[in-house]
């Protein structure tokens, strides 16, 4: 199976290529294909921002990587004051977005690397291997979750399912092929998927932009459907999994995912289908203790008002918050690269954490 999901990874979010980060740009996909290269940590941080790059994995990668690019900088600039320096940079890239636990996670991976560097020694060495290693163990992650959330639906059914995801969760949005898309994709290879229900994902569309776009060029039937759509679907009955991914998972099992997410959980709870959430540990955050304690993003009207850039709303007030907060009591699963939580608790999440991180 490894063999085939390697195979199956096609599209990239990201690059590291003579020492520039090469970002796809996920604004105008799926009908452009643009790449934005980045020489500095600025231009990352604003990529970040502006959503050039997004998903939890893929800006926590984005973000190791613009530690680097400030440290080049910085060092090149300031070879005496560099680290004082650079810690203006390092501010900014952490006030880019704020629920995505897997930014801060990177920031402080690269930190503690910083650390090591003996004085009056050039930091880049270290600072990019570290970089490549979240990279390259992202990657990985998304091969190792994939397989354990194929065996999940595996033990609870044999025959081909129906499921539904929300948003983006491929391989635009982290280092490998995906971590709910990804699972979706492994058990579509296992012959236990025949059929991927994509929730479009108002406002910024990344399920009929970007999930669609993925699932198209792997060949995997799919349909799209309004979001408010979702519930009549879990009622029509041929849906067994809700799939999605997550920004941010505090100790006690709460999922702080993208908008819609915390709906879905109470349709699927309450038409008895599964809810199954994959992220790597990166995107676990056990110092926060409950999903009250996550800071929810919230975006411009613009996002809700305009499609393309064209005006389709009356210019009025509006409330747009991109994230939401799914209690650990309506998830069935949280899958992960060092393991399966079923009916997620403290003390479970605990237990998870104590396992031996990939890197
Ligand atoms: C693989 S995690 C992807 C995660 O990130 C998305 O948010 P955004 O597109 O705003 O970065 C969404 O919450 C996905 O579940």
């Amino acid at each position: 199976m490894r063999e085939q999901l390697i195979a199956a990874e096609r599209i990239k979010a990201l690059e590291w290529k003579e020492g520039a980060l090469w970002l796809l740009d996920q604004r105008v996909l799926p009908l452009n294909e643009s790449w934005i290269e980045c020489q500095t940590s600025v231009q990352v941080t604003q990529a970040i921002s502006d959503m050039v790059v997004r998903g939890a994995p893929a800006i926590g990668i984005a973000a190791a990587f613009a530690v680097v690019l400030a440290a080049r900088q910085r060092y090149q600039d300031e070879p005496h004051s560099w680290r004082s320096a650079m810690e203006e940079d390092l501010q900014q890239l952490a006030a880019s977005r704020p629920t995505a636990v897997n930014l801060f996670w990177a920031i402080e991976r690269m930190r503690s690397v910083l650390a090591k560097v003996p004085a009056q020694t050039s930091p880049l060495p270290l600072l990019e291997q570290a970089a490549l290693e979240i990279y390259h163990s992202d990657r990985e992650a998304n091969l190792i979750m994939a397989q354990l959330g194929m065996e999940v639906i595996r033990h609870h059914c044999e025959a081909p399912q129906h499921v539904l995801t929300h948003c983006n969760t491929g391989a635009l949005a982290t280092g490998g092929f995906g971590t709910a898309l990804g699972v979706v994709r492994a058990a579509y290879l296992a012959g236990l998927v025949n059929h991927v229900h994509v929730d479009e994902t108002r406002p910024w569309l990344q399920g009929s932009r970007l999930t669609a776009w993925e699932l198209a060029s792997d060949k995997i039937p799919l349909t799209v459907n309004a979001d408010s759509a979702a519930a009549h679907l879990l009622r029509e009955g041929d849906i067994t999994w809700v799939i999605v991914g997550a920004d941010r998972i505090t100790a006690n099992g709460d999922v702080a995912n993208k908008i819609g997410t915390y709906q879905l959980s109470v349709l699927a709870r309450y038409h008895d289908v599964r809810l199954m959430v994959v992220a790597p540990s990166s995107t676990i955050d056990m110092q926060l203790q409950t999903g009250a304690d996550i800071v929810i993003e919230e975006r411009t009207a613009d996002e809700l008002f305009t499609v393309a850039g064209v005006q389709i709303a009356a210019s009025v007030p509006a409330f747009n918050p991109v994230f939401d907060v799914t209690p650990a009591h309506l998830v069935d699963v949280i899958v992960t690269e060092r393991g399966v939580v079923e009916q997620p608790t403290l003390e479970k999440m605990q237990q998870l954490m104590s396992h031996a991180a990939l890197h």
